[in-house]
């Protein structure tokens, strides 16, 4: 564990967060006494191969990487004294970097991406890039909170609709400037999610961001619990019209697809399924039959399970918009079918606009008994809307899911004769899994135009 250790004025106090590519560590800036989070993310692919390994017999391979990050840290650290004195890299530099570029400097495509959209209030901002052999830190504002953390153990949401909105809606408004600007996060979870002292999103880990408009099928990007199907189990018959290259879906529609999962877990505290995948996951599988499923295996009222239908859509292209679904969540008067969440105000305009534009720094308190002592909303992102335009590989995709969905209800009538109950109060079905919201740990797979500075498994 590194203690009292020091970069250039930052004193590192604890370990905060690790992940599947990096370590990220509480530090405290000795002039000026603000906190940070400082993340490190190693360089080079060869140190960090799962195979080579400290860690215990049977380790997962995400242990045996962040034990790794952490012992080379250590004994990086120990070597000069715990005290390193790092010289900074131009931040305009990084976020200009060319494709090519960033090719033959892997460890600057987290910092890049990030780096073209941090200017939004809800976005962790990138202070100061640093550099050593061994890994780059990126000097970052510090949340004591993150999303899973209060939906989970804290309850947070469970009582109050009005947070949810806002939460979900600056997440929202967070992934439409990502879009306006050509940058797909592909990888939106509770974990990724932090909150401010006012509750107040700060989106932060582009580590598996990608400018990429397109990406094939299966390409398995993402945590699993909040990858569309398209990432994780498309027929492998969809295939573009030459039947040798694999066919493509519009990234966008993956950080929809996400989001639907988060307003699941804000207002049901649980994960639909584990995967969205119809052979290795039972619920889903009854989804993809039947999406009156979902008003069977959780709480949703059927406003919000009119949502989620709209959202969670097999076919990439068909997923409702950012604007369509910040609106409809805007005006839901109920999220859950009974308990506190079931009845939720719908936005006023000014409260919408509120919640909409640059929060923070300000309590939902206050913004909601202050909206009309401020003017105009200042800020105006563009309302970036996806491309809708249906290819060929998709709607033969979507063909294939239909067929799918119709063969496998003829031949099973479970879901049919449940379809007949959707709304009354009836047994779990035996195969559903109550699946309790967990922790997930991104993944890339297959994904070999992306070079993320760790080796893929
Ligand atoms: N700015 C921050 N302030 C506070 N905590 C943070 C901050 N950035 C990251 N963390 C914590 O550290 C954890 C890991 O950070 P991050 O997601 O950036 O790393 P990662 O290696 O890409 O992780 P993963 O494999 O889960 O995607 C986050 O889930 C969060 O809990």
């Amino acid at each position: 564990m590194l203690t009292n250790c020091q970069i250039n004025n930052f004193k590192l106090n604890r370990q905060i967060g690790s992940g599947a590519y990096g370590l990220v560590f509480h530090a405290v800036d000795l002039i000026t006494e603000n906190e940070y989070a400082i993340k490190a993310v190693v360089k080079g692919t060869a140190q960090l191969d799962s195979s080579a390994g400290d860690a215990a017999p049977g380790a997962s391979p995400e242990i045996k990487r962040s034990t790794m990050l952490q012992t080379q840290l250590y004994y990086y650290f120990k070597s000069f004294q715990n005290r390193l004195f790092l010289p900074t890299v131009d931040l305009d530099s990084i976020r200009d970097l060319s494709d090519s570029q960033l090719e033959g400097a892997p460890h600057f495509r987290e910092i890049a991406m990030h780096l073209r959209v941090h200017a939004h209030p809800n976005i962790v901002t990138v202070h100061q890039v640093l550099e050593s052999p061994l890994a780059t830190f990126m000097v970052l504002d510090y949340c004591s909170r993150d999303l899973f953390t209060s939906i989970v153990d804290h309850q947070y949401f469970a009582k109050n609709g009005m947070l949810v909105k806002q939460v979900f809606l600056q997440l929202c408004s967070v992934i439409q400037h990502c879009h306006a600007r050509g940058i797909y996060h592909c990888d939106i979870k509770p974990e990724n999610i932090l909150l401010d002292e006012h509750d107040n999103v700060c989106m932060c880990d582009f580590g598996l961001s990608t400018q990429a408009e397109k990406l094939p099928a299966n390409v398995c990007v993402g945590s699993s619990y909040y990858m569309a199907p398209e990432r994780i189990s498309c027929p492998s018959s969809v295939q573009n019209a030459d039947n040798l290259t694999p066919a493509l879906f519009p990234t966008w529609a993956g950080d929809i697809w996400s989001l639907g999962i988060i307003l699941v877990n804000l207002t049901c505290i649980r994960n639909p399924w584990l995967k969205a995948h119809q052979v290795e996951d039972n619920t889903f599988s009854y989804f993809v039959k039947d999406s009156k499923v979902l008003l069977k295996i959780l709480p949703v009222s059927q406003q919000l399970y009119e949502i989620l239908s709209d959202i969670l859509k097999l076919e990439p292209t068909a997923r409702a918009s950012l604007t369509d679904i910040m609106e409809r969540v805007a005006d839901c008067t109920s999220f859950t079918n009974s308990g506190p969440l079931s009845e939720v105000a719908s936005l006023s305009d000014p409260q919408r606009q509120r919640f909409l534009i640059n929060h923070r720094g300000l309590s939902i308190k206050q913004m909601l008994h202050n909206y009309h002592s401020d003017d105009e909303c200042d800020r105006s992102y563009s309302q970036g809307e996806s491309d809708t335009e249906v290819t060929s590989e998709e709607e033969s995709y979507r063909q294939t899911c239909l067929v799918d969905s119709a063969s496998t209800r003829s031949v099973d009538a479970e879901p049919t004769k449940q379809q007949s109950h959707v709304g009354k109060q009836l047994p779990f079905p035996v195969d559903f899994q109550m699946n309790l919201l967990t922790k997930n740990m991104s993944v890339v797979t297959n994904y070999s135009s992306h070079s993320r500075w760790l080796p893929q498994y």
